[in-house]
């Protein structure tokens, strides 16, 4: 477990769903090296997968910080307020760049927490960063040009980067990150209904997830609206017109559009600042 002190190391506090997806999606971009790469986490006796692989860990947050250039948040927001303390001494406004994929935590909050006017940029990613395939969002309202560069340029090695204004994080969060789940929930429906018309689950799952890849890349190649794409595949009296029409009068539209506004609204409640 030995660092080596180097502005282009990168600390992610808080090896979870989101920090392991990171750390692996920036190594397979082949821009990143393991080695340069520590991941915190309170057992770190979990992160033996990754020490094998060549990543750092430790459980050591302040040491982790003082030994990179770039650093991660990536605790869930009930956990901030301690990470923060605990890092705050070894955090130089001068040296380092913090991000934080923490949803629901402003800028503010956390150069408030942390009593130092560290630059700080949002990133909300999603857990196809993990294969490159993130739509990632970010924002800022302190970070020099130069610092949100070095941050696109690294998040744009894992997928797709939109900068935004920060107030639109907590819709961000809904739309991209959260919704990741809603897209998987809708292609496990599609399999089920595959199995019930005469398909293996296996076979079903294969067969809606590429048609639901199809879909997404139609609409990412063409730039086409989706309702053009549909109305080709709508046959006068056909059977995909049956089918929609019967899903849309059982609120499909309408429950991913309330799904996506109450996730938003949630995203926004979810720091509650500790004493
Ligand atoms: N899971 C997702 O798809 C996304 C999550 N986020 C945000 O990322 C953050 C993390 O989410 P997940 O990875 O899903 O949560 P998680 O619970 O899987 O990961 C958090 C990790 O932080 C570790 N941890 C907690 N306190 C720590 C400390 N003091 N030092 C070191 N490690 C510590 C925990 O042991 C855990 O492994 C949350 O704030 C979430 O809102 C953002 C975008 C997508
Ligand atoms: O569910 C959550 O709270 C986190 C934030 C976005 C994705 N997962």
């Amino acid at each position: 477990m030995s660092f080596s002190t180097n502005q282009n190391n990168i600390a992610i506090l808080g090896g979870g769903n989101i920090g392991i997806a990171l750390a692996k999606g920036l190594v397979k971009s082949g821009k990143y090296n393991a080695e340069q790469i520590t991941i915190t986490r309170r057992n770190v006796r979990s992160l033996q997968d990754l020490t094998n692989q060549g990543f750092g860990a430790t459980d050591n947050n302040a040491q982790a910080v003082q030994q990179a250039g770039v650093v991660v948040i990536a605790v869930l927001p009930q956990q901030l307020d301690g990470l923060l303390d605990v890092i705050r001494e070894a955090v130089d406004p001068e040296k380092h760049v913090l991000i934080s994929v923490v949803s629901g935590v402003s800028v503010a909050d956390i150069t408030k927490r942390l009593v130092k006017q560290v630059q700080v940029v949002r990133a909300m990613p999603n857990t196809a960063i993990a294969i490159q395939e993130s739509m990632t969002c970010l924002a800022s309202n302190n970070a020099t040009k130069e610092n949100m560069a070095l941050v696109k340029d690294m998040f744009d090695t894992v997928g797709e980067t939109i900068e935004i204004h920060e107030e639109l994080m907590t819709a961000a969060t809904a739309l991209c990150a959260c919704g990741i789940a809603f897209f998987l929930r809708s292609i496990r429906a599609a399999s089920q209904g595959g199995t019930e018309i005469g398909f293996h689950a296996a076979e079903a799952l294969h067969m809606a997830a590429q048609t639901a890849k199809g879909a997404a890349a139609l609409l990412l190649a063409t730039g086409n609206h989706p309702e053009g794409e549909i109305d080709k595949v709508t046959s006068p009296k056909g059977c995909t017109i049956a089918g929609l029409n019967e899903m849309e009068h059982a609120g499909f539209s309408s429950a991913m559009i309330k799904g996506i506004r109450l996730s938003a609204q949630k995203a926004g409640d979810l720091y509650v600042k500790s004493n």
